[in-house]
């Protein structure tokens, strides 16, 4: 990676920038390139602190949320140097995941507009706390893809819409999430692009039952299996 910025720029603070495939939703498969910001706003990141962060930002993903992202290890980049860092980590592939920790506390219009820029096709993973237009302003300047995982109660998400909605199961379920479903932007003839994605971690088992249980009971849903894991590429 890019050694860190030292001017007064702004700086986005990465934990990992990775080349493999995207293991997840609609695009699994494909080749792209990982940027991880650090930091979410609903768990620290650290062990210790998994069952206090659930209890007081009432969300269950800190219990089991399988991502390293605190800020040991990582560096600050400006937008220009992480999009440059970005192609030449891409090596050719020119799709571009921005993931946390929450993406959406760092990412804003000055990188997806250096992203775009370079040719580069940016999509992100977000918790839904946030707003994109708080983040990223005019919609222009939105990335060109959105995966929501929302981990909140639907009444209190921020994010106006997204491409894919994935619900990992069996803490997040269907029902909860009916409006937000009925704003998933259908853009192609798969759409619209609702995901059940079982829990990794010892409750693996029965998340994914009750995962092909519910898309087989309501077809609108399809199962997500996170496919980097079962081919042992991070
Ligand atoms: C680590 S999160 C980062 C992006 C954002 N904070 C979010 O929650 O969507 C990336 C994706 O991994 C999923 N995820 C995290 N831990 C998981 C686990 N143990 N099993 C299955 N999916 C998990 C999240 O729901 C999300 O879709
Ligand atoms: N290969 C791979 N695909 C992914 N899709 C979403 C991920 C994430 O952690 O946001 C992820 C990840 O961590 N690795
Ligand atoms: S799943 Fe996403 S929102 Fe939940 S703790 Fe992990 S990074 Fe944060
Ligand atoms: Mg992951």
């Amino acid at each position: 990676m890019a050694p860190s910025a030292a001017s007064g720029e702004k700086t986005y603070r990465v934990r990992a920038l990775w080349r493999t495939l995207q293991g997840e939703g609609f695009w699994a498969g494909r080749p792209a390139v990982f940027v991880r910001l650090v930091a979410c706003n609903m768990w620290s990141g650290y062990e210790a602190d998994r069952a206090r962060d659930a209890e007081r930002n009432g969300a269950d993903c800190p219990l089991w949320c399988d991502t390293a992202f605190t800020k040991e290890g990582s560096v600050r980049l400006t937008a220009s140097d992480l999009a440059d860092a970005v192609v030449a980590t891409g090596d050719g592939v020119t799709f571009c995941v921005l993931t946390g920790g929450e993406p959406l506390l760092q990412a804003d219009a000055a990188l997806i507009r250096a992203l775009h820029a370079r040719g580069v096709t940016v999509a992100v993973e977000t918790n839904g706390t946030l707003s994109l237009a708080g983040a990223f302003g005019d919609e222009a300047d939105w990335p060109d893809w959105i995966v929501c995982s929302p981990k909140l109660a639907a009444a209190r998400l921020e994010i106006e819409t997204c491409d894919e909605l994935k619900l990992v199961v069996p803490d997040y379920r269907p029902e909860a999430y009916r409006p937000l479903a009925q704003r998933v932007r259908e853009r192609s003839l798969a759409g619209p692009l609702l995901w059940l994605q079982p829990e990794d971690g010892p409750r693996f088992e029965a998340a994914a039952r009750l995962a092909v249980d519910l898309a087989l009971a309501d077809p609108r849903w399809r199962v997500s299996v996170q496919g980097h894991k079962a081919l042992g590429v991070d």
